[in-house]
C-alpha cells in the first residue's frame, strides 16, 4: 500500500486527497490539529483515515503533502525532521511561495526523506474542505521546485503520483517562482482587495456603489474574497518581491494620472490596445481541454491524407499524440503541422521517429 499523508485538508489538500483516494494501492490519511476537522474529513469521504497525531499521519508515509498556510510550513518541516520517517519518503508542499520553504528544507534534518517543493497553479477564492474538488487541477500547471541535488528518481516518483491530478508539471527555480507568481497572483490579490476596500468606503455613504457594481467590478474583484489567513501568510512571506512590484504598480498608476491630466486619449487607447493584445495571447485553459505543452513542427508535402499518415506512423510506434494542427497550407509551399504531446518522452520519441523517416522537424 502507498500511504499518502495530507496535512491541512482544506481547498488544496482536500482536492489532492480526492485525486488520490480510491486509486489502486493508495491509502490517504488526513491530518488536522483539530479533532472536529479530522472528523469532518472522514464524514465527507475525502480521506480514508483522519488523525490529529502528527506522528501517526507521517510515520510510514510514502508521500507527505503539506497543505497548510505558508506561515506554518517551516514548523511542519522542522517537526517532521524530529520523527523517524520512512526511508525514501517524499515530502512536498503546495504553498504559494517557494523560496522560504526551500531554504528551510535545505537546513532541515530529514534523514532519508527528501523534500521537493510544489505549487499547483489552480485555486479559488473559496476555502476549506467544503470547497475541495476532484477537478481543481485538471489542465492547470503544477510547479515543482526540485533542487539540483534532488535525485531524479524522487522527482519522477512524485511526478508520476501527480498524474492523478491531470495537471501539467513544470519545474521552476524557487526564487524565480516567487518573482513570477508575485506578479501574476499575489499583486492581483492586493489590487482586488484595495479596490474593494476603496468602493466599500464610498458605499458606506452611498449604497448605490454596491448596488450598481456589475461585471467589471465583479470580474476584477472575485479574488478579494480569498481566505484572509492564507493570504496574510503569502503576502508577508513574499514581501520583498511585492514591495518591488507595488512600487512599479504605483508608477503605472501615476502614468494614468499623467495621461488623464494631459487629456492624452491616444495614450489611454494605446494602453488598452497593448494590454488587450497581450491578454489575447495568453494560453486558454478551459476545463475539459487537454493542454498540451510539448510541441514540435514538421514540414509536410501538401497532399490529402498527410495528417492521417503522420498520426498512423506515431500510433504504430506507440507514441501518444494529443493534437495536430495545420499551421500553413498553400498549394505552392510545403505545409507545416504542429504536433502536440502531453509528455516529454512522447515528443522525444516522435522527433526521433519522424526524423528517421525523412521529415524535417523544428521546435
Ligand atoms: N487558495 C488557493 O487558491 C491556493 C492555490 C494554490 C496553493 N495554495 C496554497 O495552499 C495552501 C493551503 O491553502 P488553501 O487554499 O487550501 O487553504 P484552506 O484554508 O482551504 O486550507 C488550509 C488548511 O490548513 C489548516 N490550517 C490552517 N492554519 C493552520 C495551522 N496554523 N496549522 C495547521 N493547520 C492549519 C486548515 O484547517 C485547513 O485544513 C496554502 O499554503 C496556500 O498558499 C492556495
Ligand atoms: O483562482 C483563484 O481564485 C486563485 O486565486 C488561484 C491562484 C491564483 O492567483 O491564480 C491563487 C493562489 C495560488 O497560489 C494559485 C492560484
Amino acid at each position: 500500500m502507498t500511504k499518502i499523508a495530507i496535512f491541512g485538508v482544506g481547498l488544496i489538500g482536500g482536492s489532492l486527497a480526492l485525486c488520490f483516494k480510491g486509486k489502486p494501492g493508495i491509502t490517504v490519511v488526513g491530518h488536522s490539529v483539530r479533532e472536529s476537522s479530522a472528523a469532518k474529513y472522514l464524514e465527507r469521504g475525502v480521506v480514508d483515515h483522519a488523525t490529529t497525531s502528527l506522528r501517526e499521519a507521517a510515520e510510514g508515509a510514502d508521500f507527505i503533502f503539506l497543505c497548510v498556510p505558508v506561515g506554518s510550513l517551516s514548523q511542519y518541516v522542522h517537526d517532521l525532521g524530529q520523527l523517524s520517517l520512512k526511508p525514501g519518503c517524499i515530502i512536498t508542499d503546495v504553498g504559494s511561495t517557494k523560496a522560504s520553504v526551500a531554504a528551510c528544507a535545505r537546513q532541515a534534518r530529514l534523514g532519508e526523506a527528501v523534500f521537493i517543493g510544489g505549487h499547483p497553479m489552480a485555486g479559488s477564492e473559496r476555502s476549506g474542505v467544503e470547497a475541495a474538488s476532484l477537478y481543481l487541477f485538471e489542465n492547470a500547471f503544477y510547479v515543482l521546485t526540485p533542487e539540483a541535488s534532488t535525485p531524479q528518481h524522487y522527482v519522477d516518483k512524485l511526478t508520476s503520483l501527480l498524474a492523478y491530478t491531470k495537471a501539467n508539471i513544470v519545474h521552476v527555480h524557487p526564487e524565480e517562482h516567487d518573482e513570477i507568481v508575485g506578479a501574476i497572483s499575489h499583486l492581483p490579490h492586493i489590487i482586488a482587495v484595495a479596490l474593494v476596500n476603496l468602493v466599500r468606503g464610498y458605499n458606506d455613504d452611498n449604497a448605490f456603489y454596491g448596488l450598481l457594481a456589475a461585471g467589471g467590478f465583479r470580474d476584477i474583484t472575485r479574488i478579494a474574497s480569498s481566505d484572509p489567513v492564507v493570504w496574510r501568510d503569502i503576502l508577508v512571506n513574499n514581501r520583498d518581491v511585492l514591495l518591488k512590484l507595488l512600487r512599479q504598480w504605483q508608477s503605472g498608476m501615476a502614468s494614468f494620472v499623467d495621461m488623464l491630466e494631459g487629456e492624452d486619449g491616444e495614450a489611454v487607447e494605446a494602453a488598452f490596445r497593448e494590454a488587450g493584445q497581450f491578454r489575447s495571447q495568453l494560453p486558454e485553459r478551459r476545463k475539459g481541454m487537454i493542454h498540451s505543452i510539448y510541441e514540435c513542427y514538421i514540414d509536410v508535402p501538401d497532399h490529402p491524407g498527410i495528417i492521417g499518415k503522420v498520426a498512423t506512423e506515431l500510433g504504430n510506434s506507440a507514441i501518444n499524440l494529443s493534437n495536430v494542427q495545420i499551421i500553413e497550407s498553400r498549394e505552392d509551399v510545403p505545409g507545416v503541422l504542429r504536433l502536440s504531446f502531453r509528455k516529454q518522452d512522447d515528443l522525444d520519441r516522435a522527433v526521433d521517429r519522424l526524423g528517421e523517416i525523412g521529415y524535417a522537424v523544428h521546435f
